[in-house]
């Protein structure tokens, strides 16, 4: 995610928030996805880390880091838990930093690729506020890649 909303930056620097496990909790990533034991680091004066991994599926782990700096703003998001609508995981993700613009990188051994964007390549794919400005999809040995452009609208 690239050019991110300043107002949802402010947790990510420690001037503004006490603790990491604060900068977790009141930015809504300790909510994103339950049962997770978290490892979070706010750096001095700026950024943020977290890892979790589950504690219900085995092997299952989500990561964030947070580039609060407005002049190169940067958020990634990572996980490999199942989930059974990967569109409102993403819409609650994209939703907590307010991008410009995100990609999507979605691997699938399940003959399931981004369906919900695949289905749509007439026409410009509404997310939201965000279009689909590029969609390829890769199909390779054992597993598909999706890769997924969004830029806000209007931008
Ligand atoms: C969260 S780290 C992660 C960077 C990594 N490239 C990523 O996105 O996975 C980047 C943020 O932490 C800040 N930061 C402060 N001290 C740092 C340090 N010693 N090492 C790395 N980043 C630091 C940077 O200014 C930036 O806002």
């Amino acid at each position: 995610m690239t050019g991110v909303d300043p107002k949802k930056m402010v947790n990510f620097y420690k001037e503004n928030c006490p603790s990491a496990s604060e900068a977790t909790k009141v930015s809504g990533i300790g909510n994103l996805i339950p049962g997770m034991t978290i490892d979070d680091f706010l750096f001095d004066p700026c950024g943020y880390s977290m890892n979790g991994v589950s504690k219900t599926v085995p092997g299952g782990y989500m990561t964030i880091h947070v580039t609060p700096e407005p002049e190169f703003s940067y958020v990634s998001f990572e996980t490999n838990i199942h989930h059974k609508n990967y569109k409102d995981l993403i819409k609650r993700v994209v939703k907590l930093f307010g991008p410009k613009q995100f990609v999507v990188t979605f691997f699938s051994s399940e003959g399931k690729p981004f369906i919900e964007f695949e289905e749509d390549q007439t026409e410009r794919s509404y997310y939201d506020d965000y279009y689909v400005e590029d969609l390829q999809v890769c199909r390779l040995p054992g597993y598909d890649l999706t890769y997924a452009l969004f830029n806000r609208f209007p931008s």
